[in-house]
C-alpha cells in the first residue's frame, strides 16, 4: 500500500491515491466522512472549522460501496477556496488584484522562512504556507479510515486520545500490566470520545479560553494505541524494515510534532532495566505473551503481539495573534511577524491524525506481509497466521 497527497489549503480541493488496498473491502464516502468529522472537532480551533464541512468524494478504485483493487482516488473540497478564489487561481497570471494577501513577515515556528528561502517564494511566503498547512492532514485522515477500515476486518483497532493539553493533564495511562486486549480496547475508545473536543474537561477548556484571551497558544500530547495487532509485522533486519522507526517517522511528519516514543518511551530514561522489561509467559490458549507492556509493543523492529502505545508531543501553534519578532523577508527591515487566522490549540485534532498514521503504517505492513490481492485471502493468510504463533 502507497499513497500521496496533493493540495493546498486554500486551493480548490485536498486530493488523496491510495494503491495496494485489497478488492472486496466494502467502503463508502459515510464510512471516511465519520473519521474527517472527528478531525474536525476539538476545542480550540479557529474559525475555519466553522467554514469547512469536510466530505470526501470517492473517485476511483471502488464500485458499489466495494474496492475493486485498482488505486483510490478521494477528494475533499476546500469550501473556503470561495474566498480565495483569485488568489489561489491556477489559471490566471499574477496580477496586482489577485496578488494580494500576501506574506512578507515569516512566522517563527512555522515553515515560511525556511520555505521561502529553499523554493525562492521569498516574493510571498503565501507559496509556502499553502503546502505547509495542516489542512493537508484531511486526507491523512481520510486514507487512515481507509487503512482503519482494512485493519478492522482483521481485528486491529486504533485509537488516538489527548494526554495533555499545556500543564493541564487528562490522567490516562494504561500501560504497565494491561495486557487483557479487551480491556484496552474498551479502556481507549473510552479515552478517545471523553478526550478529543476537549469539551469534557473544563480545566482544559478554562486553559483554552484564557490562552486566547491572552493571545498566545498552547500545545500537548497526545496517545495512540493499537490492540489487536499480530505479531511480526516489521522486521529488525535493515534499518529501513523497522516498524518502530517507520512509525516515528510517520507520526512525527505530522505538522507541529516533536517528539514520538513508543511504550514507557521518555519515561524510561530513569527506569532500570528490571522496571521496563516486558517478562515471558506461555499458556496454551494465548501462546506466549508478557506480563506487561512497557516498551510500547515493539522489540527489534517488530510487532510482539501486545498492543502498540505511541506518546507524541505536540508543539504549540506557531502563527500568534500577538506575533513575534520578525525580519521582513524583502527590506530586511524588522518588524513583528504575519498573522494569519489560526488556531489557539489543535492537540485534540492531532489525536486524530496521529491515530491516522499509526493505522496508515499497521495497513502497510500488514499487506506487506499477507495477500493484497483481495481481502477473503487477506483474512485467510492472517487468521492461519495468527493460528500458527499460537500453537508455537
Ligand atoms: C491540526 C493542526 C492545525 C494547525 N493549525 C495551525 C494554525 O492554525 N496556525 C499555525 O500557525 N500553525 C498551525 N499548525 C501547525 C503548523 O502547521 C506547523 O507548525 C507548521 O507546518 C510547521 O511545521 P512543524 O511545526 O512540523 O515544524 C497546525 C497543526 C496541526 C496538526
Ligand atoms: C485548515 C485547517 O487547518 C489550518 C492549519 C493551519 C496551519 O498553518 O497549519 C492554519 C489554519 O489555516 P487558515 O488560516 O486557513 O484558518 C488552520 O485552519 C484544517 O485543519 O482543516
Amino acid at each position: 500500500m502507497r499513497y500521496m497527497t496533493a493540495g493546498e489549503s486554500h486551493g480548490p480541493e485536498e486530493m488523496a491515491i491510495i494503491e495496494g488496498i485489497p478488492a472486496g473491502l466494502h467502503l463508502t464516502a459515510e464510512m471516511i466522512d465519520a473519521q474527517l468529522a472527528r478531525r474536525q472537532h476539538g476545542y480550540g480551533r479557529g474559525e475555519r472549522q466553522k467554514i469547512e464541512h469536510d466530505e470526501v468524494h470517492l473517485l476511483s478504485g471502488v464500485r458499489h460501496q466495494m474496492t475493486l483493487g485498482s488505486p483510490i482516488t478521494l477528494n475533499v473540497h476546500n469550501r473556503d477556496h470561495n474566498n480565495w478564489a483569485d488568489i489561489m487561481d491556477p489559471n490566471q497570471a499574477a496580477t496586482a488584484e489577485n496578488s494580494t494577501r500576501k506574506v512578507l513577515r515569516p512566522r517563527p515556528g512555522h515553515a515560511d522562512l525556511v520555505g521561502g528561502i529553499k523554493y525562492g517564494h521569498t516574493a510571498d511566503l503565501r507559496n509556502v504556507l499553502e503546502r505547509s498547512s495542516a489542512r493537508e492532514t484531511v486526507m491523512r485522515v481520510a486514507v487512515g479510515a481507509v487503512a482503519k477500515t482494512l485493519l478492522h476486518e482483521v481485528g486491529v483497532d486504533v485509537h488516538g486520545f489527548v494526554r495533555n493539553i499545556g500543564p493541564v493533564h487528562t490522567n490516562m495511562d494504561l500501560l504497565a500490566g494491561m495486557t487483557d486486549l479487551e480491556a484496552v480496547r474498551q479502556q481507549t475508545e473510552q479515552f478517545e470520545t471523553r478526550t478529543l473536543d476537549a469539551n469534557t474537561d473544563e480545566k482544559m477548556r478554562a486553559l483554552i479560553d484564557q490562552t486566547k484571551i491572552n493571545r498566545d497558544t498552547v500545545g500537548g500530547s497526545v496517545e495512540v494505541i493499537a490492540t489487536g495487532v499480530p505479531v511480526g509485522l516489521g522486521s529488525y533486519t535493515t534499518a529501513t524494515a523497522k516498524l518502530d522507526g517507520q512509525m516515528a517517522q510517520a507520526v512525527m511528519s505530522i505538522n507541529a510534532f516533536k517528539g514520538v516514543a513508543f511504550g514507557g518511551g521518555f519515561e524510561s530514561v530513569e527506569a532500570f532495566g528490571s522496571e521496563m522489561m516486558d517478562e515471558i509467559y506461555w499458556d496454551a490458549d494465548r501462546g506466549f505473551y508478557r506480563g506487561s507492556n512497557h516498551l510500547g509493543g515493539f522489540e527489534g523492529g517488530m510487532t510482539t503481539g501486545e498492543p502498540i502505545v505511541v506518546k507524541a508531543m505536540v508543539k504549540p501553534i506557531p502563527t500568534l495573534y500577538r506575533p513575534m519578532q520578525s525580519v521582513n523577508i524583502q527590506t530586511h527591515e524588522a518588524n513583528r511577524a504575519s498573522i494569519e487566522r489560526s488556531d489557539t490549540t489543535a492537540v485534540p485534532t492531532a489525536a486524530v491524525i496521529a491515530e491516522a498514521m499509526v493505522a496508515i503504517k499497521l495497513a502497510e505492513a500488514m499487506l506487506d506481509k499477507f495477500d493484497a490481492d483481495q481481502l477473503a485471502r487477506f483474512k485467510q493468510q492472517v487468521a492461519e497466521y495468527r493460528d500458527e504463533v499460537r500453537s508455537l
